[in-house]
């Protein structure tokens, strides 16, 4: 049997309200761009979802109506009655024979695979349960998921994974980072970036305002057996990077008291060690 098509809503507050807790994030970004990014780069990623049939954008604001038309999703209006209001108004455009989630727009990491996989979790046919799929901290929801004739009836908010669970839906439980990383704080900003953000979110990770873009320093110890060790940085400081960060550097090994460049994440944490040569 072929895996049910689904309507997914995401719902996007006003830029300007938006994100609230990100402020600041990326000092160099206007806070509006940096907001647009996440809903983009997560609108993108269930357009690109093969169990998803139409993305329906619930929002008010100018540039995401735009933007998500662009990306060839359906723009609803917003109801401005918060957000379990938005997501009843997007599942009601939707109807009630339809398969439909909600889905959080701060998911700039989130995989389509992993989408995909979370869906068919769902328990389909006639028992008319919910599932949904906690955040990574575990109070929080980012994918609320009603069967066909199924209501969706959201409990989205604070303590929501304890609401969904109380109303009688199902955690569905699985290995999918992407989906639970739903980006509040600039430190889960870091770690969206960490798991691969999308190409919007990267963009304005990546630019010109790059973290630790330029710095540089010598290898003061390299272990080959774990591909990790210690930088000594130009200003003194020693900073351990992780095998990640070298394994990020496509070199095949680094020598003590090499000069290497450094780049760090808006956490602070190095990413890549490459040769100040290297692009
Ligand atoms: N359409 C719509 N979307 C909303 C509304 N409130 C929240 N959202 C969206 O719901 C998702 C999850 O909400 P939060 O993580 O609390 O996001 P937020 O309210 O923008 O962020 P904070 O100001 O930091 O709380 C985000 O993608 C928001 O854009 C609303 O009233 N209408
Ligand atoms: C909107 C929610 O949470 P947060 O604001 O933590 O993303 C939620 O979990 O329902």
């Amino acid at each position: 049997m072929p895996d049910p098509t689904w309507t997914v809503v995401v719902p996007v507050k006003r830029l300007r309200a938006a994100k609230s807790r990100l402020r600041g994030a990326l000092p160099a970004v206007p806070h509006e761009e940096l907001a647009l990014a996440l809903a983009a780069d997560t609108v993108r990623a269930v357009r690109a979802c093969p169990a998803v049939g139409e993305v329906l954008v619930v929002s008010d604001d100018a540039r995401v109506v735009a933007e998500a038309s662009a990306a060839g999703a359906r723009p609803v209006p917003d109801p401005g009655a918060g957000l379990n209001a938005a997501f009843r108004r997007g599942a009601a455009v939707a109807g009630p024979r339809v398969a439909v989630a909600g889905l959080t727009a701060d998911l700039p990491a989130l995989r389509p695979a992993e989408l995909a996989a979370a869906l068919r979790a769902v328990p389909a046919g006639p028992s008319g349960v919910r599932g949904f799929v906690a955040d990574a901290p575990g109070s929080g929801t980012v994918l609320l998921a009603a069967p066909a004739g199924v209501p969706l009836d959201p409990r989205f908010g604070v303590g929501s994974a304890a609401a969904h669970a109380a109303s009688g839906a199902l955690p569905l439980r699985g290995d999918w980072p992407t989906l639970r990383r739903d980006v509040d704080t600039a430190a889960d900003l870091a770690t969206a970036a960490r798991l691969g953000a999308g190409p919007r979110t990267a963009g304005l990770l990546g630019g010109p305002v790059g973290y630790g873009a330029g710095m540089q320093g010598t290898v003061a110890t390299y272990d080959a057996s774990t591909r990790s060790g210690v930088l000594l940085l130009d200003d003194g400081t020693e900073l351990p990077f992780p095998a990640r960060a070298f394994d990020a550097s496509g070199l095949r090994l680094l020598r003590l008291g090499q000069r290497v460049r450094v780049e760090r994440d808006a956490a602070g944490e190095i990413v890549r060690v490459t040769l100040p040569t290297m692009a």
